[in-house]
């Protein structure tokens, strides 16, 4: 081998060995996020105003003073990942921490924040059956979830009040967000609809919205019952324990956020042919609303390396967790068909997920 190729060789697998690295250490990205938020930095950033120095965001977080030294090195990889940025004032000597749009999205008081969401990601009910994915492929249990409790995510929730609360906590979080967007996007959506059913509609974030935005419109949240356990109903808005595999309350529409990623096929075949018999039986034709990723396949589409990422991990964590997928159109219409639907529309406002009109 000529002394060029053996530079080539060594640069080669120096490269691989820092992917490799990368890769390993991953996860200390995600734990040094959730320590910046056990310690509150996010909003103790954020009430100061203003750029905040090292010095002073270290003796104003609640550590022991011998510990203040390394506050600069979690500091500095969150920067690195564009949680934080340092700025300063034209009037000021020392630079200073400011948040970012990924760490405002963060602080405790932001009626949008995605905290919830990264803290039950991160909670041990939820990391361990990550430790039995190479098990699961090699036993009969439906998901690596159950490997890991025994028992299927649902009725994990169902028996255990700690991932109930976090997990219909941390959706809330999520539809917070996406319904601003929804309603101020998509209104001529709900535009006629005289009753509409939230399936798997959690504790009621988006239905509660909808139901103040649209008074005319009878809102029903539908979830299993230890979800809307000790959930008040308030005007045009009503909570309904059920399982959508059994019936659906009838209406004229009916809302699906984020269920039927949850599912495999034949199961949202199940799901869709519910709904179908919800939404037909008044005598009238409503539809069925779905928000949902659709995964992209093109070359163009797959050109935006964060998005492919973050599509493949959802993917991952519904298999993983659930018996679900994340899906590309052609999947979608599928589905859609196979369960007797006769058209359907998609409306990509909702960054990497998409609202999918289904009519019968
Ligand atoms: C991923 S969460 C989505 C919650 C909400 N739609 C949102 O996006 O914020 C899925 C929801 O489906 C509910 N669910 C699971 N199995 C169900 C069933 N058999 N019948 C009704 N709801 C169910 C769960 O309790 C949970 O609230
Ligand atoms: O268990 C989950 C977690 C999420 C999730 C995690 C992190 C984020 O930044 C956003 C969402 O989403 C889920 C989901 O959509 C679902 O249908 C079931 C479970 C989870």
């Amino acid at each position: 081998m000529g002394s060029q190729n053996k530079e080539l060789e060594a640069a080669r697998l120096l490269n691989a060995q820092t992917h490799i690295w990368n890769h390993t250490l991953s996860f200390i990205n995600s734990m040094s996020l959730k320590s910046a938020i056990d310690l509150n930095i996010p909003d103790i950033i954020h009430k100061h105003g203003k750029p905040m120095p090292l010095s002073l965001l270290a003796s104003s977080l609640q550590i022991l003073p011998s510990k203040s030294q390394y506050i600069h090195r979690l500091m500095r990889i969150l920067t690195h990942s564009g949680f934080f940025s340092l700025r300063k004032l034209p009037d000021e000597v020392e630079e200073g921490y400011v948040l970012t749009d990924a760490s405002t999205l963060l602080t405790k008081d932001n009626p949008l924040s995605l905290t919830p969401l990264l803290l039950a990601m991160l909670d041990p009910i939820l990391t361990k059956p990550w430790y039995q994915v190479a098990n699961w492929f090699q036993n009969e249990d439906p998901t690596s979830f159950h490997t890991a409790h025994g028992k299927a995510f649902w009725e994990y929730a169902g028996d255990e009040p700690k991932l109930n609360h976090f997990f219909n906590d941390a959706m809330a979080s999520d539809a917070r967000l996406v319904t601003s967007v929804v309603i101020d996007k998509c209104k001529v959506v709900f535009k006629g609809l005289e009753s509409l059913v939230d399936v798997g509609g959690g504790t009621g974030t988006m239905a509660k919205a909808i139901a103040k935005t649209f008074p005319e419109i009878q809102c029903t949240v539908f979830d299993l019952p230890h979800v809307i356990h000790g959930l008040q109903d308030s005007g045009n808005l009503k909570f309904v324990g059920g399982d959508m595999f059994e019936a659906i309350p009838p209406s004229d529409g009916i809302l699906m956020k984020w269920i039927l990623h949850d599912w495999n096929d034949e199961e949202c075949v199940k799901i869709l042919n519910k709904c179908k018999e919800a939404i037909t039986s008044k005598g009238k034709e409503g539809k069925v609303i779905i928000i949902d990723m659709i995964m992209e396949n093109s070359k163009e589409d797959m050109d935006d390396d964060e998005s492919v990422e973050t599509q493949l991990f959802f993917d991952m964590l519904m298999m993983v967790l659930l018996t679900g997928k994340e899906r590309n159109e052609k999947e979608w219409a599928n589905l859609i068909f196979s369960a007797g639907f006769s058209d359907y529309k998609i409306t990509p406002v909702l960054g990497l997920r998409s609202l999918i009109e289904a009519f019968p």
